[in-house]
């Protein structure tokens, strides 16, 4: 099986490591990468710290040009929201008519509402994909969603440092159980992975939107882990606030969520002092991807006739705050 890498950071190179080290000859791995990363690739394979155990694979085709890398048969695509506009031509030239694209992105996706019914069936989202290119690039029924539960970090370029989780929920944007899904589930599973298989995989992106779209802003506004975020009464208390107005959104438009926000607060504090992804984007003085997270649930808000000012005003700060640093253009 032919399987690329697009975006090869914390999350791509967790999901390189383990299918590589795990599956070994039944795999042809390909990575696409640039810069620091791809020379770092290329003198010193893809390393991976997880746990006591240090990994080192050598995946068996590393390039910046799709064409190089050929035809997939799955493309893992863990790019940062930011970058996803730029990378598309590159999944796109990698796909044939049965390649899978695997979607390992946090936030909404371009692809939401291909599939999900109810009144948005079709709704394009600019927040996520400005102008629709992505979508044109890389149609929905190729896609499969991914939720990623699992915390990875990259200390400097081709190490990942796993720290925690091995959770992967996929599903196909019109829901049910299609075969490639259900392939592709008993792969990842053989890597090491546990894998749940979504009929409705948008419910489960919504749900991890629902601590995502607080806690990843909170933590690049605050500089804060995630326990000290929710350990301060008045930032949780706003947190709260924000959820329910997610909430409500998520009802109207078949993601209901069955729990309450003390709930998943409850959650996110178990797995104590971590910082979260765009705290490192933060740290690294790399662009947030606060459209997927947050720019999309007030944009959905709008187009259901909802107001959101809690969302709008989390919103507004951190994205004046990465424009104002340079992190992200201005609007
Ligand atoms: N990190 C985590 O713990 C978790 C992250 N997620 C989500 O997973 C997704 C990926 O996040 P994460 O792995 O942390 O991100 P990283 O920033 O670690 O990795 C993204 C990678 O994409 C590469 N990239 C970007 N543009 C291009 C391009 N044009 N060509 C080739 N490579 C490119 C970057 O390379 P370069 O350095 O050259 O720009 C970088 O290596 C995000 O949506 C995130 O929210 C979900 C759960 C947990
Ligand atoms: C907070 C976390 C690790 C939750 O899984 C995450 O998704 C992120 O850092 O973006």
């Amino acid at each position: 099986m032919k399987i690329c890498i697009v975006g090869a950071g914390a999350i791509g190179g967790w999901f390189g490591a383990f299918l590589a080290s795990r599956l070994g000859e039944d795999l042809v791995l390909s990575v696409l990468a640039r810069g620091a990363t791809l020379a770092a690739l290329r003198a010193q394979g893809l390393r991976m710290e997880t746990g006591a155990e240090r990994l080192t694979v050598r995946p068996q085709r590393l390039s910046a040009d799709p064409a190089e890398l050929g035809q997939q048969d799955l493309i893992i695509l863990a790019v940062k929201g930011p970058s996803l506009a730029a990378v598309a031509p590159a999944v796109k030239a990698m796909m044939g008519p049965e390649t899978r694209v695997l979607v390992a992105m946090n936030g909404v996706p371009w692809w939401f509402f291909e599939g999900l019914g109810g009144e948005l069936e079709g709704t394009h989202l600019d927040s996520v994909d400005p102008g629709g290119a992505v979508a044109a690039l890389i149609p929905a029924e190729q896609v499969i969603g991914c939720v990623v539960h699992a915390s990875c970090a990259t200390p400097e370029p081709g190490l990942v440092r796993h720290v925690m989780g091995m959770g992967l929920i996929i599903g196909a944007p019109a829901g049910g159980r299609p075969e490639p899904v259900v392939r592709l589930a008993e792969l990842l599973g053989r890597a090491g992975f546990k894998v749940g298989v979504s009929e409705r995989i948008q419910r489960d992106i919504w749900y991890k939107l629902w601590g995502n779209m607080t806690t990843n802003p909170m933590s690049a506004l605050t500089g804060a882990t995630c326990d000290r975020i929710l350990d301060d009464e008045l930032v949780r208390g706003l947190m709260t606030r924000i959820m329910l107005e997610a909430a409500e959104i998520g009802a109207r438009m078949g993601c209901a969520i069955d729990q309450t926000p003390e709930q998943r607060h409850a959650i996110t504090r178990s797995l104590g002092a971590f910082k979260t992804s765009m705290l490192q984007d933060l740290e690294a003085g790399r662009p947030l991807e606060y459209g997927a997270l947050i720019g999309a649930a007030r944009e959905i808000g709008q187009k259901l006739g909802m107001e959101t000012p809690f969302t709008d005003a989390l919103l507004g700060l951190v994205r004046l705050m990465a424009q104002s640093r340079g992190l992200n253009p201005a609007a």
